[in-house]
């Protein structure tokens, strides 16, 4: 059984979808209402995008509706998981989000916590009972819609473990390795290195986990242009995009799920997340 907060997220093979009603008080607050009757002696996957504060409150009390209609078993697929790049304490007086975060769901007592593409392995490495959805099926499957040869790029140190075993799983896919300098206080970009003498017009597929104000990959995408690459495209596993796409023009097509929000764009395709039990 599915409980799936968002109706965003597929449903794989015939599992029913349990009905609910969600609105907001007029304080505020989220509340929840199951409304079906079902089988409470099934598992039931809970879904939803947790990308408020609203959403994590909805997500909390959907699991407690549950455990008290008598569901035993919960498992949840949280495709997006909050402050998972705030992974470490970068300046003392800073939190540790992703920890606040994990120890909220883990109070929960789930049996199973499945997370689309993290951006560290400190995310699972901090949640109980946590199961890593890779992104190497979304990547096979944005090759497949581009149709040509294309080199994989990683954009920085933090990308390479994941990229190298995209590439195995697509069966050893040219990857080229990049870097970016970062500065702690301001968060401002610079010093965008590409580690290939010329990309002699071969097509240039970035790959990361998240576009959120797009400078890392526009920066990104200038040296590698100077580096003579041919079609540049972008795969991100979680596409915030805050700042539009106007300024990631010179992307012949940008790649995305739906695990952060939706997005209709004609420069973006949207490939659609998934749930199984
Ligand atoms: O440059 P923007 O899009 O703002 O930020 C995205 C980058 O910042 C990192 O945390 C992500 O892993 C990605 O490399």
């Amino acid at each position: 059984m599915i409980l799936n907060l968002d109706t965003q997220f597929t449903p794989l093979g015939t599992q029913n979808t349990i009905e609910f009603q969600s609105f907001i008080f007029s304080g505020g607050e989220p509340h929840i209402k199951i409304t079906a009757n079902f089988d409470t002696t099934a598992t039931v996957t809970v879904t939803h995008r947790i990308n408020s504060f609203n959403n994590l409150g909805l997500f909390c009390l959907a699991i407690d509706a549950l455990r008290r209609m008598g569901v035993k078993t919960i498992n949840a697929f949280i495709p997006y998981f909050p402050a998972a790049r705030q992974d470490r304490v970068m300046i003392p007086g800073e939190p540790l989000s992703v920890k606040v975060y994990a120890d909220i769901i883990n109070s929960l007592n789930l049996n199973k916590i499945q997370v689309f593409d993290p951006h560290s392995e400190v995310t699972p490495a901090l949640l109980n009972n946590c199961e890593v959805v890779t992104n190497y099926d979304f990547i096979q499957q944005v090759i497949k819609k581009i149709g040509n040869e294309v080199v994989l790029i990683s954009p920085d140190g933090g990308a390479l473990k994941k990229i190298y075993k995209v590439s195995e799983y697509l069966g050893g896919v040219e990857v080229i390795e990049c870097s970016k300098s970062r500065d702690v206080k301001t968060g401002k970009l610079s010093g965008f290195k590409v580690y290939s003498e010329d990309l002699q017009g071969k097509d240039c597929l970035i790959v990361d986990d998240i576009c959120d104000g797009g400078g890392t990959f526009i920066g990104l995408a200038e040296e590698l242009k100077n580096k003579k690459a041919g079609n540049l495209y972008l795969a991100v596993s979680h596409g915030i995009f805050n700042k539009g796409f106007e300024s990631l023009s010179v992307f012949q097509k940008i790649f995305t799920t739906n695990s952060f929000k939706d997005i209709e764009n004609e420069k973006v395709e949207v490939i659609k997340l998934t749930v199984e039990q």
